[in-house]
């Protein structure tokens, strides 16, 4: 409809330009022969003027209406490709994989089209395509017009814009190619910005005194912007306006040149309607100039956007064997090595194991040895470089993909607080159970997060987190037992806790884990945990040193070993007791 009504409306300056002459025209024929003294004859000049005249008034009545509804369909376009826009990067963001958000350079891509999120580029280039099309076709109607009354003239006052043009053209390149560059140091900047703006890093920044400090780092990267832009749009202005210049004069000079030729030929009309046509002339020129200027430059940023939407999606792909309700073997690493891709470091060598079907497992190890990796690994977020997992004497990849993670209960050490209720917040382990009260008020006793619903107001359907009204907020143990509850929600035959117990209370801790079995209800369950107090309830723990797996077995063996294990769990009994005791 948009392009439709703008066409129409593209043809209406040719026909005023038309009507213009002829309407002068008109009126000069009826004063010379009202002047010639010819009655009749006068007359008829008078029907002409109001001819014309009618023809005008509804040129001017067409020309209003074509433009209100312009503008609605134009409102229209504008707000359905921002919405759509933002929707397809979110549904892309969506399939990819965890690869690319972890490494820079896919991230730096992912920015880049963040930055087109609002759509406003994908709006302007269909605004700039179309609004160039119907200036051309303004351009062409009146020149038409206009050849027919003078070519030369035509000529001048058509080609001159064109210097201008191209000098636009390269700095819109020019203004691409510095902002490409820029991608990683935008990403500075916003993280500064997030750093003095969110509750999440106030305390901090605050008590470092880290503001000043960050607002300098910011202040130096976009002054830099600032001084590369201001350069860039001086020469853009010295360039373009004096090549603009020459346009302006030769405009004047065609002017002139048609004034000195009516004066010969004493066609006022045409003359009138060249003053019109020269004005709209020059404003079509400027329209397609700045327009395919702007298109290009539009169309270099968009390409970003394209770029992303054509990363690869889900390149982790599954089988089509249904993942089982429960396990009756159990997990199997073996042989597993794992190298992070773009990098050199093998994290996990050659590392095998079994976990028994129903059974708990606990990994301990210094930080960096490479826990998370395991987990990163079983729930296929990455593959193995070497080696094999199988789940019930069955190779992972094997499983579908999504019946895989619809099968796992997993909290990881940076879990999420959803600045949502509390619903959301343990509803999300199962989405499709969010309005099933039964099951989340069960999940939320698992986690031992129901005392703390029961004291907020409002319950389940009260809002945590800061960011939105009457929000309230949480301390850290309490958000830990929520995430747990979360994991428990899933009901699922593999539960794998990242540092459960981090923020939690001691009393909390052994009652959500001394109770473990029957809480997850006979799930196999892989905990990390660097509390030995949460270690020693495991069944087997296993001992993670430098990507390696270096001990094995249950606490009493692992203290009768009097390894690596025995070592760290005195280490830290004995931070728990006084001398005495000890
Ligand atoms: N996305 C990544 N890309 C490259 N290297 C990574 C990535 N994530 C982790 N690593 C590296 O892999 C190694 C193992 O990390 P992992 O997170 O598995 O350790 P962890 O044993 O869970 O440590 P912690 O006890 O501190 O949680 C570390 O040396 C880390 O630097």
């Amino acid at each position: 409809g948009y392009v439709a009504v703008t066409m129409v409306s593209a043809a209406v300056p040719g026909a005023q330009v038309a009507l213009t002459a002829g309407a002068v025209q008109a009126v000069v024929n009826a004063v010379g022969v009202g002047a010639g003294g010819a009655g009749g004859a006068g007359g008829a000049g008078g029907g002409a003027v109001l001819a014309v005249g009618l023809g005008l008034l509804g040129l001017t009545a067409l020309a209003h209406v074509l433009s209100t509804v312009g503008e609605y369909l134009d409102t229209m376009l504008r707000l359905e490709l921002s919405a759509k826009v933002s929707e397809l990067i979110m549904t892309k963001g969506i399939r990819l994989d965890l690869q690319q958000y972890e490494d820079s350079e896919a991230y730096d891509q992912l920015q880049r089209a963040f930055q087109e999120s609002n759509g406003g580029r994908v709006y302007q280039l269909m605004s700039q395509l179309v609004g160039s099309v119907r200036d051309t076709v303004t351009l062409l109607s009146v020149s038409a017009v206009l050849f027919a009354w003078s070519p030369w003239i035509a000529l001048l006052v058509l080609v001159s814009p064109v210097p201008s043009m191209l000098a636009h053209v390269w700095y819109g390149k020019r203004t691409f190619e510095v902002e490409f560059a820029r991608t990683a140091d935008r990403r500075r900047l916003f993280y500064y910005q997030f750093l003095t703006t969110t509750d999440h890093s106030y305390k901090e920044v605050r008590l470092f005194g880290l503001g000043p400090h960050l607002l300098e780092r910011y202040r130096g990267l976009i002054r830099h912007f600032l001084r590369v832009d201001r350069g860039l749009a001086r020469g853009e202005s010295l360039l373009a306006g004096s090549l603009g210049l020459l346009s302006a004069v030769a405009a004047a000079g065609a002017l002139i040149w048609a004034m000195l030729t009516t004066a010969g030929n004493g066609q006022v009309g045409e003359l009138a309607g060249f003053l019109q046509a020269v004005g709209v002339v020059q404003a079509s020129a400027l329209g397609v100039l700045l327009g395919v200027s702007g298109m290009y430059e539009n169309a270099l940023f968009i390409g970003n956007l394209f770029s992303f939407l054509n990363l690869p999606e889900r390149r982790i792909r599954g089988g089509d064997l249904p993942f089982p309700e429960r396990l009756r073997e159990g997990i199997e690493f073996r042989d597993v090595s794992f190298v992070y891709p773009g990098t050199s470091v093998t994290v996990l060598d050659r590392v095998s194991f079994v976990i028994p079907a129903g059974r708990c497992a606990a990994f301990v190890g210094p930080n960096g040895a490479g826990k998370t990796t395991i987990v990163k690994l079983l729930t296929r977020l990455y593959e193995p470089t070497s080696g094999q997992i199988l789940i019930d004497g069955v190779p992972v990849e094997r499983y579908d993909l999504d019946d895989l993670h619809r099968h796992m209960g997993v909290i990881f050490q940076d879990f999420i607080k959803y600045d949502m209720t509390v619903r959301h917040n343990i509803g999300f382990g199962q989405v499709e159970a969010l309005h099933d009260d039964e099951r989340i008020g069960q999940a939320a006793a698992r986690g031992g997060a129901d005392a703390i619903v029961d004291a907020l107001p409002g319950g389940y359907e009260a809002m945590l987190g800061r960011h939105f009204e009457d929000g309230k907020q949480l301390s850290g143990g309490q958000w830990q037992k929520i995430a747990l509850s979360r994991a428990f929600m899933r009901q699922a035959p593999i539960v794998v806790l990242d540092e459960p117990t981090a923020a939690i209370d001691a009393e909390a801790e052994s009652e959500v884990f001394g109770r473990l079995r029957e809480i997850s209800q006979g799930a196999t369950a892989l905990l990390i945990a660097h509390r030995f107090s949460t270690v020693r309830i495991a069944d087997k723990i296993l001992v993670i040193e430098g990507g390696r797996l270096t001990e094995e077995g249950s606490h009493e063996e692992l203290l009768r070993l009097d390894g690596t294990y025995a070592r760290l769990f005195h280490l830290q009994a004995a931070g728990y007791v006084t001398e005495p005791a000890a």
